[in-house]
């Protein structure tokens, strides 16, 4: 079953098109990482699927149902910056999820349910290396301990698909390596389809089953508002091999989730194939 399809998508805003017509299909459980020149339109594609914004033609399916014009807790989501609450603590950072996804926005849990999410809350700071630091507020933390907890606080929602905008991009090299360590850890351990936006070439390769490229084919100054991007490359990424794994992945898992070809065959982007240009 695809945990994603794009229909023939497009999103123009007034005279400016930014993505014309993106046939898309992501499979379950594929990381696709999507990449392509700043400005292109990657970001407006996650905030499609997240529901934020709507594609003025064309239609987005999420396994099989089209997507609610508002985000819900089928899609959880972390941007570069800013995705927790300043004014929680980390653990309440992390049950507010629970609480969005149990009792709506403005909801509270009490009595059990409340037990229950600080229990699972504290155990997932555990999985992601927070253990200790529940009393903290985010200011206290590095830039990859709040990454850290931006990808608890989304998990704890347990969204069928996550949708990561940059999410490493603000953090250092070494710290970036062993965010993506857990990053894979957390995706190997759950049903979670992943889109990931990056800049970085080799994290996507790194991380993703799939690659999409994202590409504008008309470049003229005078042309850039008038069309918009489409999908230049699909690439399916080969499993890593053996000494390339990170710690903390094992190869039964890694064969299971990184099979040799996760949707489409190089170069064959969509059911529908390319769309003939506009003249
Ligand atoms: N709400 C909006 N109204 C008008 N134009 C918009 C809106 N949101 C995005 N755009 C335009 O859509 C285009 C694509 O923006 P988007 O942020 O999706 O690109 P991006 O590929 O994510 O860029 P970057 O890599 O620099 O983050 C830009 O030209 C932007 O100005």
């Amino acid at each position: 079953m695809n945990a994603i399809v794009f229909d023939k998508v497009w999103k123009e805003y007034g005279d400016h098109v930014v993505l014309e017509q993106i046939n898309l299909e992501i499979e379950t459980r594929s990381f696709v990482a999507l990449v392509g020149p700043s400005g292109c339109g990657k970001t407006t594609f996650l905030r499609l699927l997240l529901g934020e914004e709507r594609p003025t033609r064309g239609s987005i399916l999420v396994e099989g149902v089209p997507l609610k014009a508002e985000p819900d807790a089928d899609r959880g989501v972390v941007f570069q910056r800013y995705s927790v609450f300043p004014h929680l603590t980390v653990l309440g950072n992390v049950i507010i999820g629970r609480e969005f996804e149990k009792a709506g926005a403005l909801g509270r849990l009490f009595g059990r349910a409340r037990k229950q999410a600080e229990d699972d809350a504290r155990e997932l700071l555990t999985a992601v290396g927070l253990a200790g630091q529940e009393a903290k507020y985010p200011a206290a933390l590095s830039g990859g301990m709040q990454q850290r907890l931006a990808l608890a606080q989304a998990i704890m929602r347990r969204p069928k698909v996550l949708l990561l905008d940059e999410p490493f991009g603000a953090l250092d090299p070494g710290i970036r390596s062993d965010i993506h360590v857990l990053m894979r850890r957390i995706w190997n351990e759950s049903s979670l389809t992943v889109v990931m936006v990056t800049h970085d070439l080799s994290e996507a390769f790194e991380l993703g089953t799939r690659i999409i490229a994202f590409e504008r084919p008309r470049n003229r100054p005078e042309e850039l508002e008038r069309y918009g991007v489409r999908l230049s490359a699909d690439i399916p990424t080969p499993p890593p091999t053996a000494p390339a794994l990170p710690k903390g992945a094992t190869i039964t898992k890694d064969i299971e989730i990184w099979p040799k070809k996760v949707a489409g065959s190089p170069g064959v982007l969509t059911r529908h194939g390319h769309s003939a240009p506009r003249s």
